[in-house]
């Protein structure tokens, strides 16, 4: 007799979970084979793959995997080498050496991926941009505050981008040049004095232990004064042993403080959803909320903090006659003009949020790679010093840098652009092509297919030596560097607009600030501030590496900081997996080799 119940208990599911493996297993193939029969039909080379396209889980976890997939014989799992995430950092573009095209396809299921590093391609794409759209999925998770510039596409980000752009002007350029100051003092004074606050004595000062955790503190405060004109002030003790300050004694001094309606200070509020960022934009609320974890719930009631004090800081600007050029004020003022009917709370939120997330370990990053790599090649430190020094030699006594002196940083300049040419805080840019579309790559026309997602590679792209020359993984800011009466040849971009003489790289092969209609609206903002904060560390102060013991010879430390430099691993921006020690000391105490 048939048991009903057992059939109904076990034979639905079983059934269910059967069906859904064999479509799984028949869209796996289909598509696989489709996509494999496409590739083999495109003039540009294909490299078949066997993992779904467009799997988060498989991108975010490919670093772990890979290992094992080296491992397996007969080179069996040499494709995983395309699907990994880093794939052009950690292979150094195999690509070019295994495929010798900087364009090309992975097919596996789910269809085709375009993989770019050819400059004019990167620039038909990036400008043709509502054919080419950005891929809006991976960065859904960012309107967790509301909707913004970086999350939407078409008419909405035209919207967006039309009330955004303006504030990021010269007035805000100056404001973030006058807090980058006055926060790189406050920094150095902290990593040169001991923990009662007595000056260090030369050469001994402390060792910053993790040197992210503080570039990603400054920037946060930089940020805090620029978007809203909110002061957050240095602890007074010394900070560069440790990687955590006291929140009571800065909470005591700062500009914001906490009112009835609040648990903790702003800056707390915002310290802590950097820290818990990952979570709070992966879980939604309702279930960090009501979470039996304590850790949980605190991580939702920093995310309503930030909301209501945002809400405060708005209605403040909205009730304020005069303007500081803060972000937030002009884009306040914007919207009261511009979109009065239509513009929301939430957008202006959801903003300034995504402000803050854009311009925070972005530009931290980079400072982090800068330091570390002027304390491996004294020579570029030297140079970076000498300039310095020569702007403050036009100075009269008592005299502070000021603004105008901004476009006189012409090596600190070629500093950045180098370190995020070499090092780029981003790896790859998003794109898809919902419709068909064709592009052209070195005189032959490339069909898309509908539906087609596209990764522009940074790191491929500026490690390209058409561009760059026969050394592209060398660090040297002096490619930078043009002689006077230098003419950008046409075809070319031009990366610091302050500067003279600084090398404008074909269209399309520097990528860090992305490029186009959706490139960085904060290039200059970040520019400003990561010039003025090496001028003020490293005036009175050089950075030097850490050695390991008394018998490590200089050499060795360095070789293991650049080894460390190279071992990253990408999350909101890309990461050093471990932490350089490095240790500001007072110039002339230097005890590093090279001092002409
Ligand atoms: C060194 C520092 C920085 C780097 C390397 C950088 C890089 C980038 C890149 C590559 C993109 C394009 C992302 C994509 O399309 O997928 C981007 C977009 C953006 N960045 Fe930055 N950024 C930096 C600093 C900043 C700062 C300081 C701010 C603001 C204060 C900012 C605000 C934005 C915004 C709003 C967008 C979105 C633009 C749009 O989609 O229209 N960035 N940035």
């Amino acid at each position: 007799m048939i048991d009903y119940l057992s059939l109904a208990l076990y034979g639905v599911p079983l059934v269910y979970v059967s069906t859904k493996v064999v479509s799984y297993l028949v869209w796996y193939f289909t598509t696989l084979n489709a996509a494999k029969r496409f590739g083999a039909s495109s003039p540009i080379p294909a490299v078949a793959v066997y993992t779904p396209r467009s799997s988060t889980i498989i991108w975010l976890s490919s670093p772990y995997f890979a290992p094992f997939f080296e491992a397996l014989p007969f080179g069996w799992g040499h494709w995983f080498k395309y699907v990994r995430m880093d794939f052009d950092w950690w292979y150094k573009c195999l690509h070019r050496t295994e495929l010798k095209s900087d364009v090309f396809w992975t097919v596996g299921p789910g269809g085709p991926t375009l993989i770019v590093s050819d400059a004019d391609v990167v620039t038909e794409i990036a400008h043709r941009w509502k054919d080419f759209s950005k891929q809006t999925k991976p960065y859904r998770s960012l309107a967790v505050f509301g909707p913004n510039v970086v999350t939407s596409e078409g008419s909405t980000w035209q919207r967006h981008r039309k009330i955004t752009s303006p504030p990021f002007n010269e007035k805000n350029s100056s404001l973030v040049f006058a807090d980058s100051i006055a926060h790189g003092k406050a920094m150095i004074a902290s990593f040169t004095t001991d923990a009662e606050g007595n000056k260090s004595v030369p050469g001994d000062e402390p060792v910053v232990e993790d040197l992210l955790h503080w570039t990603m503190t400054v920037t946060l405060h930089v940020l805090s004064g620029a978007a809203f004109s909110l002061s957050m002030p240095w602890p007074t003790k010394s900070i560069a042993t440790s990687s955590a300050h006291s929140t009571e004694e800065v909470t005591a001094q700062s500009t914001f403080k906490i009112t009835q309606k609040h648990t903790m200070s702003f800056q707390q509020s915002l310290d802590k959803l950097m820290e818990y960022l990952m979570y709070i934009i992966l879980f939604p609320s309702w279930f960090l909320r009501n979470s039996p974890i304590p850790i949980l719930r605190k991580m939702q009631d920093c995310a309503d903090e930030f909301r209501t004090y945002m809400s405060e800081l708005i209605a403040d600007h909205q009730n304020s006659e005069s303007s500081r050029g803060d972000l937030l004020g002009s884009i306040v003022k914007a919207t009261t003009i511009d979109e009065k009917a239509t513009w929301t709370e939430e957008e202006t939120i959801g903003n300034i949020f995504v402000f803050i997330l854009a311009g925070h370990e972005t530009t931290a990053s980079t400072l982090q790679s800068a330091i570390i790599l002027l304390a491996c090649y004294p020579e570029y430190q030297q140079q970076v010093q000498s300039e310095i020094d020569s702007i403050w030699s036009t100075k009269k006594e008592g005299e502070e840098l000021t603004y105008d002196d901004y476009p006189k940083m012409r090596f600190i300049v070629a500093l950045m652009l180098e370190t995020l040419r070499a090092y780029p805080p981003l790896n790859l840019l998003p794109k898809h092509a919902t419709d068909a579309q064709t592009f052209t790559y070195r005189g032959q026309t490339v069909y898309v297919p509908p539906n087609t997602d596209i990764s522009i590679a940074i790191v491929s792209t500026q490690h390209n030596p058409l561009y760059w020359g026969p050394d592209p993984w060398e660090f040297r800011p002096s490619r930078w560097l043009m002689p006077p009466g230098y003419l950008p040849p046409p075809n070319t971009s031009n990366e610091a607009p302050a500067q003279d003489n600084i090398l404008c790289p074909p269209k399309g092969a520097f990528l860090a600030f992305s490029a186009g209609f959706r490139a960085c609206l904060g290039k200059k903002f970040a520019q400003v501030e990561f010039c003025t904060l090496i001028a003020v560390l490293l005036k009175e102060y050089s950075v030097e590496l850490v050695r390991e013991g008394k018998d490590e010879k200089w050499e060795e430390a360095r070789d293991k900081a650049m080894a460390k430099m190279f071992d990253r691993t990408s999350s909101i921006a890309v990461r050093m997996n471990e932490k350089v020690r490095v240790r500001f000391v007072r110039r002339g105490s230097e005890r590093f080799p090279v001092r002409a």
